[in-house]
């Protein structure tokens, strides 16, 4: 493996990292939980707030395009998960978008009653589902197998699959062509949260075959925290569903505030409130950081400063159980390891400049974001985590009081 410096000094990337703003002294490996502020955003979005909130008040929604920038970001984030604007739409949670896309693909295969979802799947995609079957009663049931049983699990019951395609705890990737193609092959349709994978590595949505899709904006696309999360409807589904979440938003007409609903064309019927448009602004600004991006290069770099980082610390703390597959392909943009103490690990690896997470019941995580990571960072904070590990800096009260977000 090159050094450090000269991997930093060929990395076709290394521009990218002056769209960002880091803060000193920091070794950030947590951008699967929350992105970085991207540079300049701050002055951005100044001027939507005092110019087009404070100056054109409500006449913003159309003199500043309010009314539109949803569309305009689903455009932005159609391109990193390989579809067109017309079958991605923005706003709401990832949470509720769940919902949004789930009630949606049970309407579609109304003579089944299962849904099926991975046993370690992130829990607001298995509660928002085991709550759907219960509003919705008639025998509804969500059904859970592991990645190793999941084609097994799947038979004709089986009306929908909601899976992550990447695992927020192990960084373990399914394969999303192959299931979408075992799922098809019984007769379901495929949803695929993609939570931990927009904007870390190229996806192909259309390819693939997905019938639908989610994901939020605040982790890899960097929206800030609670961006709007956005949703993906295969166009071959798009005249065919009928929200069951039917706001005004995804109205035919809106302003003609009728009292009935009549769906809007295409994906804007899967609108449903108003949209936030500062949050959304924030996010639209985030993905400008994106423009001209080559994804291949993306997820070679994440790819690369992976293995660095496995290298590294297996080498340096043998203590530490690696979770996340060796195998480039069935891994996403993280690296997880295993140990009893892995908070108070990870509260002394964050006292001393590297900020990564912890998962329970014992798992460090370290997102390996390639826009703005340099092998350089990844070295040292492989080398910290050595100093922490060999003189148990960890071993300390202060460190295994649990904080209320982890
Ligand atoms: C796979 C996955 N789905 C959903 C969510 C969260 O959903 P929401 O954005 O609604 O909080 C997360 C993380 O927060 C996640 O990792
Ligand atoms: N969404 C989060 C939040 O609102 C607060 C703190 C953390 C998060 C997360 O990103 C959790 C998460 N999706 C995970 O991968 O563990």
């Amino acid at each position: 493996m090159a050094s450090a410096q000269e991997s930093d000094h060929l990395d076709p990337l290394k521009d990218l990292r002056s769209r960002f703003t880091l803060p000193d002294g920091l070794i950030y490996l947590d951008g699967n939980s929350l992105g970085v502020l991207p540079t300049g955003l701050g002055d951005r979005m100044s001027e939507v707030i005092e110019r087009q909130w404070g100056e054109r008040l409500v006449r913003g929604w159309n003199d500043a395009g309010w009314i539109d920038l949803s569309s305009h970001v689903a455009g932005k984030i159609a391109a990193l998960v390989g579809t067109g604007a017309n079958c991605v739409a923005v706003g709401d949670s990832t949470s509720i978008n769940i919902f949004k896309v789930l009630s949606a693909a049970l309407s579609l295969r109304p003579s089944r009653r299962v849904i099926l979802s991975d046993k370690n799947n992130f829990p607001t995609d298995l509660y928002v589902a085991d709550g759907l079957t219960r509003l919705i009663g008639q025998g509804y049931e969500l059904k859970l197998a592991t990645a190793e049983t999941m084609t097994d699990a799947l038979d004709d019951s089986v009306a929908a699959v909601l899976l992550t395609e990447v695992d927020y705890r192990t960084g373990e990737r399914y394969d999303m062509k192959a299931m979408t193609r075992h799922i098809h092959d019984k007769g379901a349709l495929a949803i695929w949260d993609l939570c931990h994978s927009a904007g870390a590595f190229p996806v192909h949505l259309d390819a693939a075959g997905a019938d639908f899709a989610i994901g939020c904006g605040y982790k890899y696309l960097n929206g800030g925290p609670g961006a709007p999360a956005f949703l993906y409807v295969a166009q071959r589904h798009l005249e065919d569903i009928t929200p069951a979440l039917s706001g005004w938003m995804g109205h035919d007409a809106p302003f003609a505030f009728t009292t009935d609903y009549r769906p809007a064309e295409g994906i804007g019927r899967m609108k449903v409130g108003t949209p936030p448009i500062l949050s959304l602004s924030a996010l639209n600004i985030a993905l400008d950081a994106f423009d001209g991006v080559d994804m291949s290069l993306l997820r070679r770099k994440s790819q690369e400063l992976c293995d660095r980082f496995i290298f590294e610390v297996e080498h340096r703390c043998p203590e530490l159980e690696l979770v996340t597959p060796r195998d480039r392909a069935r891994r996403g943009s993280q690296v997880s390891f295993r140990h009893p103490e892995g908070y108070a690990i990870m509260q002394a690896l964050i006292a001393n400049g590297v900020i990564g997470d912890f998962r329970a019941p014992d798992i460090l995580r370290f997102g390996m974001t390639p826009l703005y990571l340099r092998h350089i960072d990844i070295l040292a904070a492989a080398e910290i985590l050595e100093r922490v590990m060999q003189g148990r800096l960890w071993d300390r009260e202060e460190y295994r009081a649990r904080a209320k977000v982890t």
